[in-house]
């Protein structure tokens, strides 16, 4: 068994969707674990992450780190994609974020994440990465998903993730790349 470790729901919903092909009992985690998540990277606070979720609970876990990456905005809100504005809607943010990128010609912008496993007891932690391409459309539009999804177009798409909903997500996701290849990983090394 391996404990999903996030205070997001929806990250919960939809890693066990993802992670629903293979055979594994995922559980989430039955508590919540502070983490300071002062890392530079995704990569640095998934492992932060997975490690003291897995101390705390003794038992393998699985976590991520998340987020958009606008490229006319110098990669903000990047790492600090949850912290962003905080106290504020993310609709209040996404009309922030068109607002800065209203005089750019370069709506370029990456779905990033970094999924993290973490077995205390081999000591086994094996980090992937998943990315998603795309573009911030000129509105907020769609009810599906979270966060940043109502304003984010994925490649080869004309829909932002919002109006696409999940049967799309799950096959094209940063969290789908991410999770997909961490799984492959740890058949590979016999960790499931
Ligand atoms: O740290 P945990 O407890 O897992 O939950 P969190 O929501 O704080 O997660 P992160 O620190 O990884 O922050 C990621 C933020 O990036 C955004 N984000 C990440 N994945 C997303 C997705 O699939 N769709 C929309 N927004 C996403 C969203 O605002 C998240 O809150
Ligand atoms: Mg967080």
């Amino acid at each position: 068994m391996i404990y999903v470790a996030t205070t997001n729901e929806h990250k919960v919903h939809e890693i066990m969707d993802i992670l629903s092909d293979f055979n594994v009992e995922l559980l989430k985690s039955p508590k919540k674990v502070d983490v300071e998540e002062d890392g530079k990277s995704f990569f640095e606070n998934s492992v932060k992450k997975a490690y003291y979720y897995g101390m705390e609970l003794n038992n393998p876990v699985i976590c991520d780190d998340s987020g958009l990456v606008i490229n006319a905005l110098g990669g903000m809100p990047g790492v600090e994609s949850a912290r962003f504005m905080e106290g504020y809607s993310y609709e209040e943010k996404m009309k922030e974020l068109l607002r800065r990128l209203q005089n750019f010609d370069d709506k370029s912008a990456s779905f990033v994440c970094v999924a993290t496993y973490f077995n205390p007891n081999s000591g086994v932690l094996i980090s992937a990465q998943g990315i998603v391409n795309g573009t911030i459309s000129d509105n907020i539009r769609g009810k599906f998903g979270f966060g940043y999804d109502p304003f984010f177009i994925p490649e080869g798409y004309d829909k932002t993730f919002g109006e696409l909903g999940e049967s799309v997500k799950r096959q094209i996701s940063h969290r789908s790349g991410a999770f997909r290849k961490l799984f492959e990983l740890l058949k590979k090394v016999g960790e499931i």
